[in-house]
């Protein structure tokens, strides 16, 4: 397995990469143009960044091997997250490694702000005595409304009203409970932007979010408001931030992050005497890019190897305890895929049945998969991350049922398959080992995941003698041969081979008379 490490990560964690057994390679600078980086990827399993590198659609166009984009950090806004997941690639970051940094951050900029510290400084450092003009204002008593009550702008919070500063947040969709049990009062945006001496954003970057802070919602802002964006760059506009500086509207502002980073040498904002500026630093603790780095570490080293999922922001979660419980199942899954796709052709409905004892089983990644062998047999690259998705569009209606009588085995999975013409079962489990037990209700046991000839045929004497001789002659051993007879007639086999068939072969074994249909799966 191979890594690429982008943006300087934190040896700690790249370390954890190299003692589970994987190479590592560090870019020596971010990689800016997007076919540079795809080229560069199309070797990787795995790419480590922070917010330099970005990652647009164009980078993943030779992404073939890349099961990973890993984020050392919290915003994944650099990433086009719809097109990983399209193409199959996890996207996973690591906030919680980072919370404490960025709100530390926050809370430097608003006693930066409140006490003039960079223009005192720079005064000093240029030789003069700058006491004059920099009188401050005391935080105890202000007003700070927080905008994103998320991990950081919880902290933030919580540190403000230590300083005696009254808090209050707008955050439309904190869950109710966190919302209701919070010792932060919520308030609607502009009542927020109405009531604060100094707001603060703590949200991420979305199609929603961006201009936020538009020029008419800054102007809500009381009169002589201080604005800190150590957020996302796009969430305010800039240019009419700068407006409202220079009228007076907003007496400061604080920036860590910009619309366009690194921001442009010339930019208008850099010699603003009201804006305090600092270069997307609100990460920049050694303890938090320790931390993110072998948090994420972690993270992809262990979806890798087992299939636990933690921080990622394209599957649900599993933890290593429900990953183990249904990592036995995993080959099943997929073999049952693969065959499912070989007995009903373009299907367009799949209803996969957990029966007998469900509980503990967490049934999700299990159908993923299963969806993705089905779906991967007709065209490139679908994984667990990609299955559904790839359903909806080839109009692949996906259910599951979870309990029902496990049919006296401790848990049986159904699978059901049709197309409109067809309809197809098979029944499988893991007890004794990875086994169909029943093919359309017929009893007859294989190992799906064994090279299998799957015969229909005239239930009468001699068949299995003239297709057993035929496979001798063609040098192919029968590993077991397990027959059902559905009382219509006719029978069914599973025929485990020691080798996979050749068209050839199969072709001579389905002109044998009363051979009604023979499918190598
Ligand atoms: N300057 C820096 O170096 C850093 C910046 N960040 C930025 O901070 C952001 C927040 O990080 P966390 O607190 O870890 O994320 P989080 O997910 O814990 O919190 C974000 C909060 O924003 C809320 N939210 C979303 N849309 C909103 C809206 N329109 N109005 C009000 N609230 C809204 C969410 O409900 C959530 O509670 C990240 O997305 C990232 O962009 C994060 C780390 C470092
Ligand atoms: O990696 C960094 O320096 C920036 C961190 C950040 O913005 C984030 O985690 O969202």
């Amino acid at each position: 397995m191979k890594v690429l490490a982008c943006d300087g990560i934190h040896e700690d964690g790249l370390n954890l990469f190299r003692d589970a057994g994987w190479e590592v390679e560090i870019a020596p600078e971010p990689i800016k143009d997007p076919e540079a980086l795809a080229d560069k990827l199309a070797g990787f399993d795995a790419v480590l960044v922070r917010s330099a590198t970005k990652i647009p659609v164009a980078a993943l166009a030779k992404a073939e091997k890349l099961k990973v984009i890993g984020r050392a950090g919290a915003g994944v806004d650099t990433i086009d997250v719809d097109a990983a997941t399209a193409r199959g690639i996890a996207v996973m970051n690591a906030p919680d490694g980072n919370t404490l940094a960025a709100a530390e951050h926050a809370i430097s900029l608003l006693f930066a702000l409140a006490r003039h510290i960079p223009r005192a400084d720079a005064g000093m450092k240029a030789g003069e005595w700058p006491k004059a003009g920099l009188t401050g204002f005391e935080l105890e008593g202000k007003k700070l409304g927080v905008i994103g009550l998320g991990r950081i702008g919880g902290t933030v919070a919580r540190k403000a009203a230590g300083i005696g500063m009254e808090v209050a947040a707008h955050d439309p969709f904190l869950p109710a409970g966190a919302a209701a049990k919070g010792s932060v009062p919520l308030k609607g945006l502009d009542e927020l932007l109405a009531w604060a001496d100094i707001v603060t954003l703590h949200i991420p970057r979305t199609k929603e979010t961006t201009n936020l802070l538009s020029e008419a919602r800054m102007r809500a802002m009381k009169r002589g408001a201080y604005l800190i964006n150590a957020a996302r760059g796009g969430l305010v506009d800039e240019a009419a931030l700068i407006r409202l500086l220079d009228e007076g509207h907003l007496a400061g502002a604080a920036l860590d992050t910009f619309a366009t980073e690194p921001l442009q040498a010339d930019s208008p904002l850099r010699g603003h005497p009201r804006l305090i500026l600092t270069p997307h630093l609100g990460a920049s603790t050694s303890e938090a890019q320790q931390a993110v780095s072998t948090i994420l570490a972690r993270q992809i080293i262990d979806f890798t190897a087992t299939g636990a999922v933690a921080g990622c922001v394209n599957l649900p979660p599993l933890t290593a305890e429900a990953a183990r419980e249904v990592g036995p199942w995993m080959p099943l899954m997929s073999a049952l895929g693969r065959l499912a796709a070989r007995l009903v052709p373009a299907p367009t409905r799949l209803h996969v049945t957990y029966a007998g004892r469900t509980e503990g089983l967490d049934t999700r990644p299990l159908t993923r998969l299963l969806v993705a062998a089905l779906m991967g047999t007709a065209s490139g690259r679908v994984t667990p991350v990609n299955a559904l998705h790839e359903a909806a569009a080839r109009g692949l209606t996906v259910a599951e049922t979870v309990g029902g009588d496990g049919d006296g085995f401790d848990r049986l999975l159904r699978v059901r398959i049709e197309n409109g013409e067809r309809a197809r079962e098979v029944e499988a489990t893991l007890h004794r080992g990875p086994r169909v037990v029943r093919l359309d209700g017929v009893e007859i046991e294989f190992d799906p995941l064994a090279p299998v000839l799957l015969m229909r045929n005239e239930d009468r004497p001699g068949m299995i003698g003239t297709v057993g001789s035929k496979l001798g002659a063609a040098g192919v051993n029968i590993v077991n041969f397990a027959l059902g007879a559905a009382g219509d007639g006719q029978a069914r086999a599973a025929i485990t081979v020691d080798r996979a068939v050749t068209d050839a072969e199969l072709a001579e074994l389905r002109a044998v008379p009363g051979v009604l249909s023979l499918h190598q799966v």
